[in-house]
């Protein structure tokens, strides 16, 4: 850490930098401007040559908006210790500071922009930690304000008054008391398997979510381990991560996704250039094609750990789009001897092409996040158009209804791993549409085995067909309120 910390220092105080911001300050240009440009051109530079050089850029430009703040007389970037229950209140958090927040310290988080199914909310239900995203005006608050974080509602309140503070706490209670309530393997009331599995990114998470009530892991998203490092890691590394992983979940099964890099969760070692839409770049998968030590280094280690532990590993890869794409990897994986190889589906053109892709693979996830930001054609970290970037959306239904059927018609399984899972109505719609298996923080579990516990596969089935009939996410929504149990929507 110390190194890392000097190194930038040292770019901070880098001779060509300064007279390069000199330069521009003598033409006129202001001198957070003359930073800005000064940097980006260094930047554009170092990209060009590639490789390690072009790892820098990150670092240079954190090195930027640091002296930019300085000469604005702003706070810097990065999160201010913390000494008492705290809630962070940010613009955004990097996926990086949200995963190394201090949670002796830190209560809940919220921010002023954001998406439900941007990185920040993910990673903060991963950590258990209520999260309110797109909270205008957050940023007016000040240090010492007391506010009430209600993150079931999405909402944040300035000063609680005595009643919102017994609500809060009475809810808080109420939703303990169900997670008491209900346990085991996740079943609809008419006794079909519903398996209920966590998402996962760190080894502390696997941790603790392997001594929660719950079958396994659905989604190990092993990019987060490696969010911080500068150069790929070694397969030693990985083995090391990945059997701690294993051994805590014994012989409950684990899905293990390949590096997703890129985009929203972009990697040091695995530098995409600078893309116009890096959502529809080079990213998942598709980072193969540059960087293919990586995916048989990965494969190398999770073989090795798999073996070490006797675990029951799954591996997926995410951002398949093609036959063609889900085959190779298919090939890959049992290269390595690992037994079951599946895809994530989140492009829209791998849903469409549900009944071709299937036959090569062993399973499908869907990854409802990006599959609803494609199908919508919405980024998901665009909060502004939140109402166009929800999974109940009947065009996403029906993408996922596609991808369900095909499963079901070559009898294989279909999970769902993105944040709709969580969702409790959502879920039991997904069930109704040939889902097999759904993957969430795993402090949504207890919600969803209750929800699906009072509900057949009939009536799920039901559920599927009015929320797909309905015109829009609302609709859809409220189509299912008004079929199900009425005990589930007082739980919710
Ligand atoms: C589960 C998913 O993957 P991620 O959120 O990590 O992109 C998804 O896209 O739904
Ligand atoms: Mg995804």
């Amino acid at each position: 850490m110390a190194a890392v910390l000097e190194a930038t220092s040292l770019m901070a105080q880098d001779p060509g930098l300064l007279a390069d911001v000199l330069r521009r300050m003598a033409t006129g240009v202001g001198p957070a401007t003359a930073v800005d440009q000064a940097v980006e051109g260094f930047c554009s530079i170092l990209e060009m040559s590639g490789g390690y050089m072009a790892e820098r850029v990150t670092d240079l430009r954190d090195v930027r908006d640091r002296i930019v703040a300085q000469v604005l007389g702003q706070k810097p970037p990065g999160l201010p210790q913390m000494t008492e229950p705290s809630v962070v209140v940010a613009a955004d958090l990097a996926p990086a500071d949200t995963a190394t927040l201090d949670l002796d310290h830190v209560v809940a988080i919220v921010t002023e922009l954001g998406g439900p199914t941007s990185h920040t909310a993910i990673i903060a239900a991963q950590l258990d930690l209520p999260c309110v995203v797109r909270t205008a005006g957050a940023l007016e608050l000040v240090d010492g304000d007391i506010i009430a974080v209600d993150a079931a509602h999405g909402t944040v309140v300035k000063d609680p008054d005595d009643s919102l503070r017994e609500a809060i706490l009475a809810r808080a209670s109420a939703r303990a008391a169900l997670k008491e309530s209900s346990g085991g393997p996740g079943k609809t009331k008419d006794g079909q398997a519903v398996q209920l599995l966590a998402n996962i990114g760190k080894v502390e998470d696997a941790e603790k979510a392997a001594k929660q009530d719950l079958e396994g892991v659905g989604l190990f998203r092993t990019e987060v381990l490696f969010l911080d490092s500068k150069t790929a890691p070694s397969v030693e590394t990985q083995v090391k991560a990945y059997t701690k992983v294993f051994q805590a979940f014994g012989d409950r099964k684990v899905v293990v996704r390949t590096l997703d890099a890129g985009a929203d969760k972009p990697l040091a070692f695995a530098p995409s250039d600078e893309e116009e839409n890096p959502a529809l770049g080079v990213r998942g998968l598709r980072m193969d094609r540059r960087y293919p030590q990586l995916l048989d280094d990965q494969l190398t280690a999770i073989a090795q750990a798999a073996k070490a532990t006797g675990a029951k590993v799954w591996v997926m890869a995410p951002m398949v789009a093609t036959v063609h794409e889900a085959q190779a990897f298919e090939q890959r994986v049992k290269s390595h001897d690992l037994p079951v190889g599946g895809i994530m589906i989140e492009v829209p053109a791998a849903a469409l092409r549900a009944p071709h892709l299937i036959e090569k693979v062993d399973f499908f996830s869907i990854g409802t996040n990006d599959l609803t930001q494609y199908a919508m054609a919405t980024d998901r970290m665009a909060g502004e158009l939140a109402e166009l970037l929800d999974p109940w959306q009947p065009a996403v239904l029906d993408l996922i209804a596609m991808a369900g059927a095909a499963g079901k018609a070559a009898d294989k399984p279909v999970g769902v791993c993105g944040e709709a899972a969580r969702d409790p109505l959502l879920a039991l719609v997904l069930v109704g549409l040939g889902i097999t298996s759904l993957s969430m923080a795993p402090n949504g579990v207890p919600a969803v085995r209750y929800a699906l516990a009072r509900t057949t596969t009939a009536q799920c089935e039901e559920l599927a067909a009015a929320a797909r009939g309905a015109i829009d996410a609302a609709a859809a929504r409220s189509a299912v309120e008004a079929l199900v149990d009425p005990e589930i929507l007082l739980a919710l």
